[in-house]
Order: C-alpha cells, then structure tokens, then sequence
C-alpha cells in the first residue's frame, strides 16, 4: 500500500459505521429508463445513471453500479460510466463497480489495471470477480488491490436460482465449491486488522446455514435482497450472527421510485430504517 493510503477493510468499515450498510445499485435497465419517461439510449441513459448517482450517493455507504448496463451502449455508456464512479466517490462514497470479471491470471492483472488503478478513468473502490477460472486466477487482482487500499467481492454463492448447478458441487475434501470459496478469501484476510479487503458475494436468497462465513473476516454482498424476493427476516435468516458483516444490496427496488430525487431518497431510507430495526 502506498503512503497514506487506507485498506479497504478500514474504509468500508467507517463508511457503513456513518450511513449503515446498504448497498444501493445503478442498474440501468432498459425497462426501467422507459418507466422513468426517458428513452433507452444512450442520452436517456445519462439521465437515469447521473439523477440516481446525485440523489443515492451521500446516503449510502456504498453505490454499486452494474456496468453490463452501461456497456450496452458502447462508448457512450462507459463514458457515462465513469461520470458515474466520480460522482459517487466525490460525494463520499465508496463505488462497488459489478463487473464480475473473471479470467486467467495475466489477464486478471489487466482488469486490475481497468477498474482499481489509481488514476484509471473507471478505478472504483472494489469490483466483483469471479473465482471460477481457479481462485489463485485472482492473485494478481488481490494483489493490486491490496496494495491500493482496495477491495475486491468473490462470487461464492450467487442470489440466482440456477446458483446452486456449479457452486453446490462438492471439492474433494467434500466442502461445498462456494464454501471452498470463502475459506479461500479468509486465508487471505487472515492477517488483517479491521477486516480484509477479500469479500464474498452471497445472495440473501439462499438456504441458512449453506454458509459459514464465521472466519471470513472480510466483507459479504448480499444482492437478492428487494426485487429478487429477499427480505429483511432473510438477512437475519441466512446470515444470523454474521449479519453486521453484510452488506444488502438493492436495486430495482429502489430505483423503481424514480425519476424524482426525493422519492430516490426517501425510499433509501426507508430501507435503511428496514435494516435497522
Ligand atoms: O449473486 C449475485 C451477484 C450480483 N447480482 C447483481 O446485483 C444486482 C441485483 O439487482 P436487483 O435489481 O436488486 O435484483 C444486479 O446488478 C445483479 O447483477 C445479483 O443479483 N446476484
């Protein structure tokens, strides 16, 4: 890590002491551009990115932007991506881009560059990755992040229902891939003070007790939680006592009160005050 900078574990931690753990998503979806009025190109994409970046950030402690949804256009969605990211970090808070990337080492080390670099025009504060090119795959992207006061989410055990084909299968000492995952991130946080910068991803739709995150020390997204059925009783149902590890991530759900920037807000916090009871 360079002078001055702060690992991730500490940065997340003081953010969500400040604005609780809610992790609202940019998920421009086509469909939802419409019910806003605005078009589904790349201008109506501006406009939804750029009014739910404004009224979200500064109120949650993390904005997680879904890029699919600005690749689809090209150029002009990554642009409007980036304006993204730097809205959100100026205002505060710590951008999760979901890129889910995953791939062999060397090119890991190239989407390392893209999205945490410094200075990269879509450095975020973490990405997602996937693990299943081999978690030592992901080295390399560690390895940076660690070294910028970044995090990285590891996809363990994902919200959709078809999660469970591949990552329900057992490694050879008979663990669950997706459990085999999470042990994996906590070697690597082991070492680390105010928790590491490997999280996991763990969908808030899946069984209690599938996953024991006990000696992850690091992090957990729960996506699935608001427009995919979860609900808050899931939360408490699936994570137990690992709850104030993890961070809920909604999107639809809330984007959906759009386009005005007030609604945004109160049904942020309305969500927030969900989490809090
Ligand atoms: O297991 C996963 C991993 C990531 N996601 C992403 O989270 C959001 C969920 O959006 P909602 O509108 O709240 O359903 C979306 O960007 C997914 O790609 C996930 O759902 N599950």
């Amino acid at each position: 890590m360079t002078a001055g900078q702060v690992p991730f574990g500490a940065r997340l931690a003081a953010a969500v002491a400040e604005r609780g753990p809610l992790c609202a998503g940019v998920d421009p979806h086509p469909g939802l551009l419409r019910e806003w009025g605005l078009s589904a190109d790349a201008a109506g994409l501006e406009r939804f990115a750029l009014t739910a970046t404004e009224a979200l950030a500064g109120e949650v402690s993390v904005l997680k932007p879904q890029s699919a949804f600005f690749e689809a256009y090209g150029s002009a969605g990554i642009a409007v991506l980036e304006r993204v990211i730097a809205l959100a970090r100026d205002a505060g808070t710590l951008v999760l881009l979901d890129v889910k990337r995953g791939d062999i080492g060397s090119t890991m080390a190239a989407y390392a560059a893209a999205y945490l670099a410094d200075g990269a025009p879509l450095a975020a504060d973490a990405i997602t990755v996937s693990p299943y090119l081999g978690f030592d795959s992901l080295l390399p992207t560690m390895e940076l992040a660690r070294a910028q006061g970044s995090g990285i989410f590891v996809l363990a055990r994902t919200s959709n229902p078809e999660s469970g084909q591949g990552q329900h299968a057992r490694v050879e000492d008979g663990r669950t891939l997706a459990q085999s995952i999470v042990d994996a991130a906590a070697l690597r946080n082991a070492t680390a003070e105010r928790g590491g910068d490997v999280g996991v991803v763990a969908g808030a739709t899946i069984g209690a007790g599938e996953l024991d995150l006990r000696a992850l020390n690091g992090p957990v997204l729960a996506p699935g939680f608001g427009a995919q059925g979860a609900t808050v009783a899931d939360l408490r149902r699936v994570f137990g006592e690992e709850l104030p590890g993890v961070l809920p991530a909604s999107s639809r759900d809330i984007l959906r009160h759009g386009p005005g920037q007030a609604a945004l807000r109160s049904a942020v916090r309305a969500v927030q005050d969900s989490l809090r009871g």
